[in-house]
């Protein structure tokens, strides 16, 4: 019999551009009961806000001066994830060329990631059953005593005909250079670099189905629950 409500377990899901995280953990959690977080989002929804109003996102002390006005909510549920930025829906502008263009040089500004950072924790306690938590610096940082870190990564070739897939027909080599670079600004960065954790468990998606990488982090969970 079970004595009492079971722990709550915490999953970190980090890698570059392209390679699952964002789908893996959605179907991660759903099928495990967890809440999900989407620390992408959080980073695109301030740099959303800084280019709305205004703020030059070349300007880093602009960027610190402004970082702790917008107001960021995250809905946790992984058959609905939400994200508003002073009660505002911007799901879909988020995901924008001219977001995905600042966003690398927003989040490497250290009183910006503070502010998220600190979001991004309070969150994580309040999950109930648990959490998977995907991003960049989650194992490394955010949630460095998470019970399971896991590192995705993929050819860049796979990466960018995944990516270009999603934006209809976006010239795959355009599409490649643009997130080789992304990632190279955020794996460079001082604060915070997307690193893999020194005991993160790395997957390669290249070959692999969504199905099968789904299968994989869940079994890696349930053998983590069964203290193995
Ligand atoms: N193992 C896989 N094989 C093929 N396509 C995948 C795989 N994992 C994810 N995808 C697809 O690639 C795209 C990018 O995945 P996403 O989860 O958003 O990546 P990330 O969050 O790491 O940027 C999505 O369209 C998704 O359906
Ligand atoms: N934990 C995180 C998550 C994202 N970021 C930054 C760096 C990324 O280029 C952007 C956007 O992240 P997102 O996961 O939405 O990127 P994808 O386009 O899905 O690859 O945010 C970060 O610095 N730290």
């Amino acid at each position: 019999m079970e004595n009492g409500a079971a722990k709550p377990v915490i999953v970190a899901i980090d890698g570059p551009s392209g390679t699952g995280k964002s789908s893996t953990s959605k179907a991660v959690a759903a099928q495990l009961g967890l809440s999900y977080l989407d620390t992408g989002a959080q980073y695109r929804a301030i740099t959303w806000w800084m280019v709305t109003n205004g703020i030059d996102t070349a300007d880093p002390s602009a960027i610190a001066a402004a970082a702790a006005k917008p107001e960021i909510l995250s809905g946790t549920d992984p058959a609905n994830p939400t994200i508003t930025v002073d009660g505002v829906d911007v799901a879909g502008p988020i995901r924008e060329q001219d977001v995905t263009a600042k966003v690398s040089a927003v989040s490497a500004v250290p009183e910006v990631r503070a502010r998220i950072t600190e979001l991004q924790r309070a969150i994580a306690a309040s999950a109930v059953t648990g959490i998977v938590v995907e991003g960049r610096d989650i194992g490394t940082t955010v949630l460095p005593d998470a019970d399971l870190k896991i590192f995705l990564t993929a050819s860049p070739e796979a990466r960018a005909a995944r990516r270009s897939g999603e934006l209809k027909g976006a010239d795959l080599h355009t599409t490649r250079e643009a997130l080789i670079k992304r990632d190279a600004a955020d794996s460079s960065r001082k604060t915070s670099p997307l690193a893999k954790a020194g005991d993160a468990v790395e997957v390669d998606t290249t070959e692999l189905t969504l199905q099968q990488v789904v299968e994989c982090v869940v079994t890696l969970v349930e053998e983590k629950r069964a203290g193995k």
